[in-house]
């Protein structure tokens, strides 16, 4: 990994400035739009093409049937199902805690205002399958929308030439996903927002994916509701002379083993951990499976700040606002207090990230290139809208009335002080 030192912290700011803006492609954003222009236009033609193209297949049939379902549920080894429900329930206890409720007050006799809480009726969700599976992504998109209530969950997944990944297929049958598309990449962010034949339409589409994936959400902003921009994965370390080297780098490559375009930084006080880590690094990708997509990450998207300070350290982690943050410093839970942005914070020498990825509860469907600034974790609140309402009285409309004409008028707006009054008069009268 590149080493940054001797630099001031305004320097190393602007270099983070500037690989946070690189992440959006323009390249791939014209390919992306004519994907979308063109699904939009044909449909189901346009999805073959595209499957054909990007995934060297084009299944028979979009939609998995029940048969393959259970097919595949009773092809996965019992100790992967009970880890995989093991993991369900976890999620499931901590997304509960996050369901909004509504309420109602009167803040004045004869009034009552309040806001009432509601699940999407259609919702989309994205689980990716280029370069591996993600079962995981699965639970972690349906358990919230299953507790918000939604009751219409479509999946889709990029097809495969041997068939679906059976665990994947098992995820959604333990979270209970309503209908299952063979689709991926952008092609099937532009099915889920406009509609194709044989694919629904739906009012949010969520869930990770590749840059096509997070740019095709972007695009179709507005035609349906998006969670936010989740793309490929990223790691931010912040660690002193109490972490271990190897840790910080298994939990390096744990992130770059997604994608080449993975991001991995480490910001560290310490000369001799940032030689260490690069060692360890180089050492762990010589046995790692997947090590031609984590060497691609690590050099041309792995960088170590050596920073004078640990408050260096926060300033400029929170400029990255990475999707992952972990805390390898003395006495991590002190520093809660001065993150700001980071989709997921991981604390000491035993939150390992990928505990986050699988298996305790927290989501791992997290904002990436440095939208953390303004997006949260996917959460049941993503699957729930409100509704605001409003009663009056007679007597109470008498009361706030004056002032409400006042305020119409004020605007130069008097068919609204006319409806308020025209409401009173006839009321009275
Ligand atoms: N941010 C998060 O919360 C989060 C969570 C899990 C995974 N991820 C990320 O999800 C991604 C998974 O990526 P993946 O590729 O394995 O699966 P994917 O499903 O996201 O992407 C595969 C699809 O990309 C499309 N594609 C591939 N090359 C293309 C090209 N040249 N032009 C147009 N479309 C193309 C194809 O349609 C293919 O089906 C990784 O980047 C990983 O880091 C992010
Ligand atoms: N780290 C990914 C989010 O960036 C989530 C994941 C799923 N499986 C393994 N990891
Ligand atoms: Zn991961």
């Amino acid at each position: 990994m590149q080493i940054i030192k001797n630099q001031t912290i305004d320097q190393m700011a602007k270099q983070i400035r500037q690989e946070t803006a690189a992440t959006d492609d323009a390249i791939v954003a014209a390919q992306v739009a004519d994907i979308i222009k063109n699904v939009r236009e044909n449909g189901d033609e346009a999805l073959k093409t595209y499957s054909a193209t990007f995934d060297g297949v084009t299944p028979a049939t979009w939609r998995v049937s029940e048969t393959e379902i259970q097919a595949a549920m009773a092809s996965v080894p019992q100790k992967v199902l009970a880890a995989l429900r093991t993991a369900a329930e976890n999620i499931r206890t901590f997304h509960q805690q996050e369901v909004a409720v509504g309420f109602e007050d009167t803040p004045r006799e004869g009034i009552v205002r309040g806001v009432k809480v509601t699940p999407l009726s259609a919702v989309g969700i994205y689980v990716p399958g280029g370069t591996a599976a993600y079962p995981s992504s699965v639970l972690m998109n349906a358990i919230p929308a299953k507790i918000a209530g939604v009751p219409n969950i479509v999946m889709v997944t990029p097809p495969q030439k041997d068939g679906l990944n059976p665990t994947v297929l098992a995820a959604a049958k333990i979270a209970g996903v309503d209908q299952i598309f063979q689709v991926g990449g952008a092609q099937a962010i532009a099915a889920l927002a406009y509609g194709t034949a044989t694919i629904p339409a739906v009012d949010k589409i969520t869930g990770p994916g590749n840059r096509y994936v997070a740019m095709a959400k972007k695009m179709v902003y507005g035609q349906v509701a998006i969670d936010m921009i989740a793309g490929p994965s990223e790691i931010g370390i912040l660690a002193d002379d109490s972490a271990r080297a190897a840790d910080i780098a298994a939990d390096l490559l744990s992130q770059a083993e997604h994608d080449v375009n993975a991001r991995v930084l480490l910001m560290t006080t310490s000369a001799t951990l940032a030689t260490a880590v690069n060692a360890a690094v180089a050492q762990q990708l010589e046995t790692l499976p997947r090590a031609d997509i984590a060497r691609a990450a690590i050099n041309d998207h792995g960088v170590i700040y050596l920073v004078n300070t640990i408050d260096e350290m926060f300033t400029l982690m929170n400029l990255v606002g990475p999707e992952h943050l972990e805390v390898q410093l003395t006495n991590p839970a002190q520093y809660l207090a001065k993150i700001q942005n980071a989709g997921s914070i991981f604390l000491g020498p035993y939150a390992s990230e990928p505990l986050g990825d699988y298996f305790s509860g927290p989501n791992h469907i997290l904002p990436t290139g440095g939208t953390a600034r303004f997006s949260s974790p996917l959460g049941v609140w993503d699957f729930q809208k409100r509704l605001q309402y409003l009663q009056y009285t007679q007597s109470a409309l008498a009361e706030d009335l004056p002032a409400v004409t006042q305020l119409a008028r004020a605007e130069g707006l008097e068919a609204h002080a006319r409806a308020v009054q025209t409401r009173f008069n006839s009321n009275v009268g």
